[in-house]
């Protein structure tokens, strides 16, 4: 057997162009442009060029993008006055700080500072707890993303068993609560996990999310299970190359002839990430506009 590979890029286009038509239509009838900031701090080389690419489809798709460069050894009290000069400012519908944040800085408390109306990554625990409750909210842009590439290939996720390995705040929690609220029968496994290859073989639904690069191998896969492969790991490049190649958590080639279907890495859940941002924000202004 042969998996159907899941476009995430294709995907990712498809959303935006959805994302673009509403925004032009809320200009149209002049009610406004949605407005994104993101705040950089440091000058990490991948941060830079992940922040440059998330700006470019945030104008691309119609919307406003401010970027703030903030120096690697910035006060976090400065950090904390700009979060809150872009609470206040009604251009601003969405806020995403850049994570990681240098050590001096404690990441909860600036997240916390965030209005959870414009918290974008909804890492804010308001929006976590509205997720495990069930209320409206905004959700972490990656496992959004899983769950749309999830139902690209399943109508209805009700009843399917779901194992999710890893159990970070950003995507293993959240994914796990996107799942059950779609009626998934959901594991949440991780490093401590006994027997983790049997659990995994257990799922209709394998995602994983352990930044581990290619820890899961075909033997662990159920045939015909759909496989999320969450991690984007670069490894250590061969002699004479710039850069090491981008592989996932799944061992990529050996899980394609056991899987039904499954993402690949790049191209999967990376580009879902960040048209899932501009939903955030498109979202974000439509509750802050009362927008339907
Ligand atoms: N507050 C915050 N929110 C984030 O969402 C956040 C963050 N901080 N810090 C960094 C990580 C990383 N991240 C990625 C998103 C998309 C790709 C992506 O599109 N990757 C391409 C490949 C890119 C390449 O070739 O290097 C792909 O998978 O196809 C990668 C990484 C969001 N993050």
């Amino acid at each position: 057997m042969s998996a159907r590979i899941i476009d995430g890029k294709a995907i990712a286009q498809e959303l935006r162009d959805a994302i673009a038509a509403e925004v032009a239509g809320i200009a149209a009838r002049g009610g406004g442009q949605p407005g994104l900031a993101v705040v950089l701090v440091g000058n990490d080389p991948a941060s830079e060029v992940y922040v440059g690419s998330k700006a470019r489809q945030t104008v691309a798709v119609g919307m406003r993008s401010f970027e703030y460069r903030l120096p690697a050894d910035v006060p976090e009290a400065d950090l904390l006055a700009l979060v809150d000069r872009l609470n206040r400012d009604d251009a601003v519908d969405g806020i995403l700080v850049q994570l990681p944040l240098p050590g001096h800085i404690d990441a909860n408390r600036v997240i916390e500072a965030i209005d959870p109306d414009k918290d974008v990554d909804g890492f804010h625990p308001v929006n976590a707890g509205r997720l495990l409750i069930g209320l409206p909210g905004l959700v972490p842009c990656t496992p959004l993303g899983s769950l749309l590439l999830l139902q690209s290939v399943h109508h209805d996720l009700s009843g399917l068993s779901a194992v999710v390995v890893g159990r970070s705040n950003i995507v293993g929690k959240p994914l796990a609560q996107l799942l059950l609220q779609q009626n998934a029968t959901v594991t949440i496994a991780h490093s401590r996990t006994r027997d983790l290859p049997a659990v995994c073989r257990g799922a209709d639904i394998l995602v994983a999310a352990v930044g581990r690069p290619e820890m899961v191998r075909g033997d662990w896969i159920r045939p015909g299970a759909t496989v999320i492969d969450v991690g984007i790991n670069r490894l250590p490049p061969a002699p004479g190359a710039a850069k090491g190649r981008l592989v996932g958590d799944v061992a990529f080639e050996e899980a394609r002839t056991v899987a039904g279907a499954i993402t690949p890495v790049p191209g999967g859940v990376g580009p879902m990430t960040i048209a899932c941002l501009l939903r955030n924000t498109l979202q974000a202004f439509k509750a802050r506009h009362g927008v339907s």
